[in-house]
């Protein structure tokens, strides 16, 4: 198959990976999908995925001229329908005032929605996500000018085909099956899908996946940080699950038992349970923190985050950014990071998060045993019991999360690894940026 930029109207591009979950994604494809979208009219282009990386790839080098192709494509279909219609209107087919419906036209910079549906699992979405964001940004939003501003800042949206094996962005929206998604893509409702930064400070990262390394050097110079340790650099972004201890030990060695299947993730989370580790870190939360309250069942404000006055508030901001409104010592069990609720059917390890929110969702599980993480972990099978039920689960909702290590550490950053050296120099901080021209994504709902 693959994919050719052409100037034809091609309202939807479809991402396949072959290899995911069951390698069942080529069936969904020819005998569910493509008959549904020739029914319902709505032309695609296949890209068809090789490897680990391809689609990551594929994005990063092409999505400016997608964007090209598809504005263009528009324009074209903009003023062949003003053409039919005798241009009474005054349309000219510039590609002004272009929307999602290639006929309308609208005052204002034009609205682009650039359709991508991907059918595999949250591996692929995380690389046509990342590849996006690095084909517009370059290495980070600080490395140069970028075509997405605010004179063009299209949305990307993601119709997701769950063809995967946890496929823990679909399940977290309920979405069970490929024929529930195809609905629901046709259906055309969709959601912020917010993403987070995940950045370091220093100049040599190391962001690994089970088959390649990759170092980015950060050419220095372009400070975005008032801190005398440098500028933060994103390195990845992430919408799925950031992960340290046993979590991220689990995934890391699953991906060695490939051959196993879907049952992968059970083999690997009982070896890591047998041999159970606790992994050194400090934790800390900046600005406001909300706290899950067993008492009442609420979320909780932290009372530092309550102001006064506008000019108490911005003080408090400041101080906020600096100090941290909770820290966890540490060690840890298990490390949670995430904007999805479940990762597979049934298991919600973070029930209040919220793919559309600003919040990032944390839980915490520190220095427990063998018994305690199993009956833990038992809970968090029964649609998210473990919270309520266990006083060694700590539940946060936060806006920004660093971690720092005393000793070398990996965290798992949705699916692939980020090996952290020891100290300040390795620390890592997640956060659901408010920058528009990244939280470009929507997902169909
Ligand atoms: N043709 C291919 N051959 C081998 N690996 C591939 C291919 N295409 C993509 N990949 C890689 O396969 C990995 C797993 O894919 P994906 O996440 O879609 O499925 P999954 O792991 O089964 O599902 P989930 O992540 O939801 O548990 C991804 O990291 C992706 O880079």
């Amino acid at each position: 198959m693959g994919f050719r930029p052409t100037s034809e109207t091609f309202p939807l591009l479809l991402v396949i990976n072959p290899n995911a979950g069951k390698k069942s994604s080529s069936e969904h494809l020819t005998k569910t999908i493509q008959p549904a979208l020739d029914h319902a009219g709505v032309p695609y282009r296949v890209i068809e995925t090789t490897s680990k990386g391809f689609a990551q790839e594929y994005f990063r080098e092409n999505i400016r001229q997608i964007f090209i192709d598809f504005v263009q494509s528009l324009a074209a279909s903009s003023s062949a329908v003003s053409a039919q219609q005798g241009d009474t209107e005054g349309v000219t087919g510039t590609g002004e005032g272009t929307t999602t419906t290639a006929a309308a036209t609208t005052a204002g910079p034009p609205e682009v929605v650039l359709k991508i549906m991907v059918i595999g699992g949250d591996g692929t979405v995380h690389e046509v996500i990342n590849g996006v964001l690095q084909g517009i940004h370059g290495s980070s939003p600080s490395s140069g000018p970028s075509f997405v501003n605010d004179n063009f800042r299209p949305k990307v949206e993601l119709s997701i085909i769950p063809t995967g094996t946890g496929n823990a962005i679909a399940t977290s929206q309920g979405v069970m099956n490929p024929q529930d998604a195809l609905d629901r893509f046709l259906a055309e409702k969709s959601v912020p899908l917010r993403v987070v930064q995940v950045s370091q400070r220093n100049n040599n990262t190391s962001h690994t996946n089970t088959n390649t390394t990759t170092t980015t050097t950060n050419s220095n110079g372009d400070n975005d940080s008032s801190s005398t340790q440098g500028a933060w650099k994103p390195v990845v972004y992430t919408a799925v699950v950031n992960s340290f201890g046993l979590h991220c030990a689990t995934v890391f060695d699953a991906e060695g038992l490939r051959g196993l299947g879907n049952v992968r993730f059970k083999a690997s989370v009982l070896k890591n349970i047998a041999f159970l580790k606790q992994y050194p870190a400090r934790v800390e939360l900046f600005g406001p923190v909300q706290k899950y309250d067993r008492s009442s069942h609420q979320l909780i404000a932290n009372a530092t985050t309550t102001t006064t006055s506008p000019q108490q508030d911005q003080q408090q901001q400041q101080q906020q950014q600096q100090q941290p409104s909770v820290t966890l010592p540490g060690p840890f069990t298990y490390l949670m990071l995430t904007k999805q609720s479940s990762l597979e059917p049934g298991f919600v390890p973070t029930p209040f998060a919220n793919t559309s929110d600003e919040w990032l969702d944390i839980l915490a599980v520190q220095n427990v045993g063998r018994g305690q993480i199993l009956d833990i972990l038992g809970d968090a099978l029964k649609d998210g019991l473990h919270v309520k039920q266990h006083e060694n689960v700590e539940y946060y909702k936060a806006k920004v999360v660093e971690i720092e290590t005393p000793t070398q550490g990996r965290l798992c950053v949705d699916g692939e690894f980020l090996d952290i050296a020891a100290g300040p120099e390795g620390r890592v901080r997640f956060e659901v940026v408010s920058d528009p021209n990244i939280q470009l994504f929507h997902l169909c709902v």
